[in-house]
């Protein structure tokens, strides 16, 4: 999250920072060194150039990350490319069976991996290497002027980088195989080092590389920074747990706490909204929660500052009692942030350059601002967790110690000691002290001691303009002037507050007469609190990047003290009673901060100067609901607040006919949840979609207007209308299940309405995407049992378990786990109802090759040899709307890109109108 600014251009080797006197750190090149023992000076002294900001250095020195000792090995981490890491998604039954293929076949793939030591040269570099040979042996034209020793990439491997080393008896270089996170749960998670330029340099890699695209594409895998697995795991969600992640897109973290939520199956009782500011990275992570379904969640669309409360219906529980509204309160919150991400070095080059100390200050206001908010929302008891991927304490430990403070004794940092919390992960503890820093034109730091200092010095800038007859707009501002004037007032008579102030002064008076953008007056929750020592801020997690070759990161475990048994239950009675003191937004949380300003102050972003002297007052909570509302008829709002567009959510009859025909058709049972059965449109028909909640998102949803809460989706798909072309066709049911609604609707499934399979059976299905029901050999002469058995099976969707076993075929395979898949069975063929690339990866797991195009090869084989072989319309006419009839693939095209929520003139049809 850059900002821009012109911090350390051009300021290598510039003089000592100005401080007030004390603290002074330098922005010089005084820990530039590069420690990297790769013996290759180009690449060092490329990456010197690329990789350098004096004042980040200056900064972080001064804030004693670590010691001095270990600063050049910081560094040396951060110019290092990140390793690749990655997690098996773990609520899937078939996560095991996905690590144990990682185990047992790719591992032993990947393990003594060799290539030549040739590849330490790239092929430019011989290219250019030949060149001078070639200039130097044929003239005596100097190999510079010929162009050979032009500028070379730097695509170049390098023996002691991690995941790479040189055997110097064998020449050759080894590449290290996947390594498992050993502090992640059921070891699920993996770190690749070997960098991805040289993957494609070695056969092994490049398979395995290919096998991690696959499978994260279908949802299997989950490529993630290894520390941004953190903060859900110490979340420690439960199941029935109510949570909220306030600033959850793209959503990797979300998929981890939907994967706790279902532990084991998608019927979870427990809720998690998924919120994010930004509409568009909202439709990322309805995808990406796509992949993770689950009848308990729901995305919306809020400024989690300003998050709306939502409300649930408490029902009647006497006869004179009437139902009655209850603010939602949350036992499980993720804050993570939007931050600086200087964290995220190793990745996000960029931030090297556009450092300032200004742009943590900035975001402190908006941070501060959200987690106060959590803590609103969180019930006595419940547990948040805050964090960033920056190291900067200004977003990290004095937003917490700042939202502690506002009600102090109510909320604790959780202490996580490292044998017992995630053995194996390597931590730093909080900082309970830290330094805040301006920074002026010409980049040098700017120590603040105090606040009072900082005023003292914007004083003397401002008064040194005025000497030159500059006035800027900034220092005319009515609340800078009055800020201003309160903080002279305050210093008079005050002895030590005035020699401060002084100091100050006597910088800014002294400097160059300029303060940068974003750094101009700091808010004074940045400065650490008198009661510092008292708040448990060591307690946070720092990860630094060279104690397990991570990128950066804090976070910190928040809960909040349970309930006061004595005189009732208190929370409860603020949580649930409308008539409390502000009504359903009056859920028991704290209300007063002296940090009005600060939670002002993000309001206008652009100036972080936000404090007043220590007044309480309530958040904003209550006018979120009517802005949303004015927002919806109409009238367009700058930065996140959109038009809300989205269609409706409307539970249907229990009785609905088309929830009738599938309820029978598929054999449901008679504890199926009928009426949490939904459609997304105004009416309440079931046109093309039938979604599936939870009863806590059904209350959600009929207790909030959904505009009202920007719900953009929730629950699964569990029904999609599939109307085929062929008005011949004689559909009993014109429903199908697809496949993200399969595990939800299943529990409650008929099993003599279940069909079983084998391997072999699998096998054709794959090879031949649409074998015909009367060729029982399939297109490869495979023995299948099911093409015959489902010859006299109904038109329509059917769902199948394919069984464990080890497959007869020439090439082997074996299915570890047994498998259910929806099938449709057309008037003459049969396909199973999942996209291509999950065909294609499931071939791959189970029979170590991608046999899917091999019916596609055979067919064109034919078609160009006139070989008489089966082509498929009837799957085409009688399924889908399409026009490439020929190989069969319009089924594809619309049943299967519909699932992926792929824009095709199908897909288009089915969007769904009031
Ligand atoms: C660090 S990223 C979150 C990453 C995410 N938790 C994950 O693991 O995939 C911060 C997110 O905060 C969002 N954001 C920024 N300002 C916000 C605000 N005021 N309210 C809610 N979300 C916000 C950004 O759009 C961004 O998606």
């Amino acid at each position: 999250m850059g900002r821009g600014g012109k911090s350390g251009r051009g300021k290598r080797g510039s003089s000592t920072a100005r401080s007030g006197g004390r603290d002074a750190p330098t922005t010089g090149t005084g820990n530039t060194t590069n420690t990297r023992q790769t013996g290759n000076r180009d690449l060092d002294n490329w990456k010197d150039i690329k990789y350098s900001n004096p004042a980040f250095e200056a900064y972080y020195q001064a804030q004693e990350l670590m010691g001095m000792e270990e600063w050049d090995e910081f560094k040396g981490a951060l110019k290092r490319d990140l390793p690749t890491t990655f997690r098996v998604t773990g609520s899937r039954a078939h996560a095991e069976a996905i690590n144990d293929e990682i185990k047992e076949h790719y591992l032993p793939m990947l393990s003594n991996v060799t290539i030549s030591r040739d590849f330490l040269m790239n092929p430019n570099m011989q290219r250019m290497q030949q060149r001078v040979d070639e200039a130097n042996s044929q003239s005596a034209t100097p190999a510079s002027e010929t162009g050979a020793d032009a500028d070379v990439d730097t695509d170049v491997i390098v023996p002691g980088e991690a995941g790479i080393t040189l055997d110097s008896d064998t020449g050759m270089i080894a590449l290290a195989p996947p390594k498992q996170l050993p502090w992640f749960p059921g070891h699920l998670a993996w770190q690749l080092d070997v960098p991805k330029r040289v993957i494609r340099k070695s056969p092994e890699f490049k398979v395995f590389q290919r096998f991690l695209v696959g499978e994260t594409e279908i949802g299997n895998i989950s490529r993630q920074e290894a520390v941004s697995m953190i903060p859900p795991l110490l979340l420690d969600i439960e199941s029935h747990h109510v949570c909220l992640d306030m600033c959850a897109a793209p959503g990797s973290k979300t998929a981890q706490m939907m994967e706790a939520l279902n532990h084991h199956s998608t019927v979870t009782t427990g809720l998690l909204i998924a919120n994010d500011s930004d509409l568009k990275r909202c439709h990322m992570l309805v995808h990406q929660t796509g992949r993770m379904p689950s009848v308990g969640l729901g995305v919306t669309n809020n400024d989690a500052s300003r998050i709306p409360t939502f409300k649930l219906t408490v029902p009647a529980t006497g006869t004179s009692d009437k139902p009655r509204t209850t603010a939602l309160m949350f036992d499980r919150i993720l804050a993570d942030v939007p931050c600086t991400g200087d964290g995220t070095m190793r990745k996000n080059l960029d931030i090297w350059k556009t450092w300032t100390p200004g742009n943590g200050a900035a975001l402190h206001p908006l941070q501060l601002r959200i987690l106060l908010r959590a803590m609103q929302l969180l019930k006595p008891g419940g547990r948040m967790v805050y964090s960033t991927c920056s190291f900067n304490p200004t977003e990290n430990e004095a937003v917490v110690a700042a939202a502690l403070n506002t009600e102090p004794g109510m909320f604790k940092i959780v202490p996580q000691p490292a044998d017992k919390v995630l053995p194996g992960l390597k931590r730093r503890s909080g900082l309970t002290k830290w330094k805040i820093y301006s920074q002026d034109e010409q980049g040098e730091l700017v120590f603040h001691p105090s606040r009072i200092h900082h005023f003292g010095y914007v004083a003397g800038v401002r008064e040194k303009r005025k000497q030159r007859g500059i006035e800027d707009a900034f220092f005319l501002q009515d609340d800078v002037v009055e800020e201003l004037r309160a903080c002279q007032a305050a210093v008079e008579g005050d002895v030590e507050k005035k020699k401060e102030y002084d100091a100050g002064y006597a910088v800014g008076l002294a400097g160059s007469g300029k303060i940068t953008g974003r750094d101009k007056v700091l808010a004074e929750t940045l400065w650490a609190p008198e009661n510092v020592a008292s708040l448990g801020l060591e307690h946070g997690l720092r990860l630094l990047p060279h104690d397990q070759d991570t990128g950066g990161f804090y976070v910190c475990v928040i809960e909040r003290a349970a309930a006061p048994s004595s005189g009732g239950d208190e929370s409860k009675k603020r949580a649930v009673s409308p008539s409390a003191p502000g009504g359903p937004e009056d859920n028991g949380a704290p209300k007063k901060a002296k940090v009005e300003a600060a939670a002002q102050g993000a309001v206008s972003s652009d100036v972080a100067f936000v404090e007043k002297p220590a007044v309480a007052v309530a958040l904003p909570v209550a006018p979120v609901v009517a802005e949303t509302k004015t927002v919806q008829q109409g009238k367009k709002k700058k930065g996140t607040e959109h038009i809300f567009k989205e269609d409706p959510f409307f539970y249907v009859q229990p009785n609905d006919p088309e929830l009738v025909s599938c309820i029978e058709y598929f054999g449901l049972s008679s504890d199926f949840p009928q009426d949490r059965c939904f459609v997304r449109n105004g009416t309440g028909a079931a046109n093309r979609n039938l979604y599936m909640s939870n009863d806590i998102v059904k209350n959600l949803i009929h207790s909030n207007p959904y505009h009202s809460i920007r719900l953009l989706s929730a629950g699964i798909r569990v029904f999609v209308r599939q109307d085929t072309q062929n008005r011949n066709t004689n559909l009993h049911c014109k429903w199908r299940i697809p496949l993200e609604g399969l595990p939800s609707i299943l529990p409650y499934m008929d099993q003599s309405k279940i069909l079983h399979g084998t391997i072999d059976d699998l096998e054709v299905m794959l090879s031949d995407m649409y074998p015909l029901v009367s060729d029982s050999g399939g297109i490869h002469n495979q023995t299948s049992g099911l093409l015959a058995e489902m010859k006299d099976k109904s038109l329509g969707c059917h769902v199948i378990v394919f069984h464990a076993g080890t497959s007869t075929r020439h090439g082997g395979g074996s299915l570890r786990i047994p498998l259910t898949l929806p099938l449709w069975r057309a008037k003459d063929s049969l396909s199973l109802l999942i996209d291509k690339k999950e065909k294609s990866m499931l071939s791959l797991r189970t029979f170590g090759e991608d046999i899917t195009s091999k019916a596609a090869d055979i067919r064109r084989l034919a078609a160009e040899t006139s070989t008489e072989l089966p082509v498929k319309p009837e799957a085409t006419e009688d399924i889908v709307v399409g026009t490439d009839s020929t190989i069969g693939l319009a089924e594809e095209a619309g049943i299967v890109a519909e699932e992926r929520g792929e824009k095709t003139v199908d897909a288009e049809a089915a969007k769904e109108e009031a």
